[in-house]
């Protein structure tokens, strides 16, 4: 992970060899504050996740169990076993929490379930129901209105008397685009597993120093996948490339590159799963974000998913137009 250079992501402190520990192993749990909100983004991203505060770089966010484990293998498609464990959690998840299909209704519609009318949704939005796991930091409610609930709705049309293989289908997809693969040296800025438009699981792909010895990069490995009810809900940013020049700033007109590096555009979070040195309080499959620079109250949570399927039309704010060109069309053929 960038923000936490220095060591790599699951560097064991060796107390014998040192006379005291050095302070990146004594990064706390995030605070048991409000952290983020959910809110609309447009009909056409769906939710996101917004900072509920001000957070220093570095700071952990929050940090989250699975609300759904099943498992996984990049030849997974092929492998009715790990399609069926998929679908019984999944259904699992939405007999168990009503949050499921609110916070996730596209794959919801494709089960057959239809997203709820706006009071009901926003009744379990601000129940503190899509916090329900969370082990640190604090769930601060829903800015969804009810305009943006109906447009984002309008689109999404139940599926009647959808068939096993509609289920399957849809479920392979909720995990190829939400899910995280966990069981192995999880840690990166960006999505995990697949999320939003990667081509295939790939866990480690984005992650800083854990993919080379990870032996989930080997396709025939059975590992587990996590979908989390917040963490999954954050959006892809595109990292600003290093060499990239012609920076436009916020009021369009171009800035001097130097005064805005890329960490301080692009995606503001990363994630690890599991334990480590830096975040030695996150228990095994449980997500915990971190922010890889200053984020104030309000500002969406993003990081970069890594590997973008074809065709994918990114809308962050990196390819909207703040660099001169956009990289929009780059997205669209990693
Ligand atoms: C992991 S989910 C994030 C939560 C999602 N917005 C939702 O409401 O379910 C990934 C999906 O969000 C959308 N998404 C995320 N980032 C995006 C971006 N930069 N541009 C366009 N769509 C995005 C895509 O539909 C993607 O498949």
């Amino acid at each position: 992970m960038a923000s936490t250079s220095g060591s790599t992501p699951d560097e064991v402190f060796d107390a014998s060899k040192h006379a005291k520990a050095p302070p990146r192993f004594y990064i706390s749990a995030p605070q048991d504050a409000p952290a983020v909100r959910v809110g609309l983004v447009s009909p056409t991203i769906g939710y996101g996740l917004f900072a509920a505060r001000d957070f220093a770089k570095d700071e952990f966010i929050f940090h989250e169990a699975p609300m759904m484990t099943a498992l996984f293998n990049e030849k997974f498609a092929a492998d009715q076993t790990l399609v069926q464990s998929q679908v019984a959690a999944y259904r699992a998840a939405l007999a168990s929490h009503p949050a499921t299909a609110v916070a996730f209704p596209v794959p919801a519609a494709r089960f057959g379930i239809a997203p709820p009318a706006f009071d009901r949704a926003a009744a379990v939005l601000a129940s503190g129901e899509l916090g329900r796991n969370l082990a640190h930091g604090r769930f601060a409610g829903s800015t969804v209105t009810r305009d943006q609930y109906d447009a984002y709705v309008a689109g999404i049309k139940a599926v009647e008397k959808p068939s096993e293989a509609d289920a399957r289908d849809a479920c392979l997809d909720f995990f190829k685009h939400y899910a995280f693969e966990v069981g192995g040296r999880g840690a990166g800025s960006g999505v995990a597993a697949a999320a939003a438009a990667a081509s295939s699981f790939s866990a480690s792909a984005s992650s800083s120093s854990s993919s080379s010895s990870c032996p989930a990069s080997s396709a025939s490995v059975t590992r587990e996948a996590c979908i989390y009810l917040l963490g999954s809900l954050i959006n892809h940013c595109c990292t600003v490339p290093a060499s990239s020049s012609g920076f436009l700033g916020s009021s369009g007109k171009r800035s001097s590159s130097s005064s805005l590096s890329g960490t301080e555009q692009g995606p503001n979070c990363c994630w690890r799963i599991g334990p480590s040195g830096l975040a030695h309080f996150v228990k095994p499959r449980h997500i915990c974000v971190q922010a890889r620079r200053a984020i104030r109250e309000g500002e969406q949570l993003t990081w970069d998913y890594g590997k973008r399927e074809k065709g994918f039309v990114c809308e962050c704010d990196t390819c909207r137009g703040s660099f001169v060109g956009g990289l929009g069309q780059i997205c669209a053929i990693l």
